[in-house]
């Protein structure tokens, strides 16, 4: 598996620090509200994971699966609920928990729906943001880093549902997306 890698963008210690502050951060901002953190599957479970223990208040988690990469490098548009939450939203400040945030199309979208369930708040929390790729208009409100316009794998981030388990963020070598 390693050796499909063609360079780490992002070390295990980087996320770790990063997710650090993160944590820290957003244990300040939300000591007097109500806590309930969305993850969005399934790239966003090993960042979840990590940042509700980077997080020192009360936090409730539920979790969403929607798709719109399919098993490939490109946005299909179409974005799909595959399993919804089970909590209702009244009276949470909801904190959406993804790992990459690239066209936009799917946060854009799920916003757009968790809206009309009525939430308190609602904010962003991105592990990785690629602003150069934005197709709507849609900013993270937490962001760990900014990466660039390269398709990139690890750490939650699949390209065919592979590469979810690999412990850093990186770029896969060209011949790799031919087989
Ligand atoms: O900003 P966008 O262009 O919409 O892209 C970001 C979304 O794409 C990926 O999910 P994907 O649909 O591949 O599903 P997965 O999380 O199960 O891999 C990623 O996890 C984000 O949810
Ligand atoms: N694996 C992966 N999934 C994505 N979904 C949107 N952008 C990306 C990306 O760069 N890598
Ligand atoms: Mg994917």
């Amino acid at each position: 598996m390693r050796e499909d890698i063609l360079k780490v963008l992002i070390t295990e210690q980087e996320l770790k620090n990063k997710i650090a502050q993160l944590g820290a951060q957003i244990s300040r901002d939300y000591a007097d509200k109500n806590l309930l953190m969305v993850s969005v599957l399934k790239g966003s479970v090993i960042f979840m994971a990590d940042l509700m223990r980077a997080i020192t208040i009360h936090a409730r988690v539920d979790f969403m699966a929607v798709s719109s990469y399919g098993s490939g490098v490109k946005t299909s548009g179409v974005v799909k609920i595959v399993k919804d939450l089970d909590l209702p939203l009244d009276g949470y400040d909801i904190l959406i928990v993804e790992d990459i945030l690239d066209s936009g199309k799917t946060l854009d979208y799920l916003i757009d729906i968790l809206n009309q369930r009525n939430p308190k708040s609602i904010k962003i929390a991105t592990l990785l943001d690629k602003p150069e790729r934005r197709e709507v208009n849609i900013k993270p409100d937490y962001s760990g880093f900014v990466v660039p316009d390269e398709f990139v794998v690890g750490y939650g981030l699949d390209y065919a549902e592979k590469y979810r388990n690999l412990p850093f963020v990186g770029v896969l070598k060209p011949e790799v997306y031919s087989h």
